[in-house]
């Protein structure tokens, strides 16, 4: 890669738009496109989303599990999905949430984050439950390789509030912790490390502004966000926001232009 990630992410927003579209090939979205719910078709469900839209989206984000669910022939078609969107033009965000502590995320270093991992992408989801510090194989290899992150803080579902909004005893929810903790090697490299805010809570939990890298905003559509609730939420936060969509993209399809029209009016806001 020759850029660095924040770089290819800002001429792709400003390109495109700020959207990012999930590619997430659940059986029952797969068999409503007319496709069996199988990896022959969740390829074709995929290949269907990235011709007609990939030309017009900034962003898109493949959903590891759902493609592991299909089995090795699943994940054959995932890394072959991650190459189509790189020739569409789209960056690529793996959508893998993935956090083990440090000898193991050598592993998914080696397999997400190198310019010859098998599922090398633009940027992954990491999860930081283990400690932020569990991830530091990561933001090495991400940096090393121009490649960004994105590290769960304060996700959409109304579950994680539980985990995510619990005092650190120092006085700060864990998200907010988190949140810091990744601006800390930011501020080392450059804003090449974002974090994952659903775009569902009308309190945020945490202050994004000092945070310098990009927020994934999941949580439009399906879990009930508007881009108007989403750009109310975080008004003020100064933050650089990349909403994600999955089903309300993908409910439009199969049909070429009604795809394209429901990232049009995602795009108008
Ligand atoms: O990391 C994510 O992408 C993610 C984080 C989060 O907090 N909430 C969340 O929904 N996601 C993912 O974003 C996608 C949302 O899908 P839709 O609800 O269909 O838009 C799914 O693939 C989720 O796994």
């Amino acid at each position: 890669m020759t850029e660095p990630y924040s770089k290819r992410l800002a001429l792709a927003v400003e390109e495109r738009g700020r959207l990012c579209v999930g590619i997430d090939p659940h059986p029952s979205l797969v068999s409503a496109w007319g496709h069996t719910p199988d990896a022959a078709g969740a390829e074709s469900f995929a290949r269907g989303l990235i011709e007609a839209i990939g030309s017009r989206v900034a962003v898109f984000k493949p959903q590891s599990a759902l493609f592991e669910a299909y089995g090795s022939p699943g994940v054959a078609v995932l890394e072959r999905v991650l190459r189509s969107c790189r020739e569409a033009g789209a960056l690529v965000i793996l959508d893998a949430k993935r956090g083990d502590f440090q000898p193991t995320m050598q592993g998914y270093a080696r397999a997400y984050l190198m310019a010859d991992s098998p599922f090398a992408a633009d940027a992954l989801t990491v999860s930081p439950y283990l400690g932020v510090g569990s991830l530091q194989p990561a933001f090495d290899a991400a940096a090393e390789s121009g490649r960004g992150l994105y590290v769960l803080a304060r996700t959409s579902n109304p579950e994680g509030g539980i985990v995510q909004l619990a005092s650190t005893g120092e006085g700060t929810s864990v998200a907010q912790q988190v949140a810091d903790d990744v601006q800390v090697r930011n501020d080392v490299v450059g804003p090449e490390f974002g974090l994952v805010v659903g775009g569902t809570h009308d309190d945020l939990g945490l202050d994004l502004a000092r945070f310098t890298g990009s927020v994934l905003v999941p949580g439009l559509g399906a879990q009930g966000a508007t881009m108007a609730d989403i750009d109310r939420r975080f008004a003020g936060t100064g933050a650089s926001l990349l909403p994600t969509t999955s089903r309300q993209v993908a409910g439009a399809g199969p049909d070429a232009a009604a795809l394209c029209e429901a990232v049009d009016r995602l795009l108008a806001g």
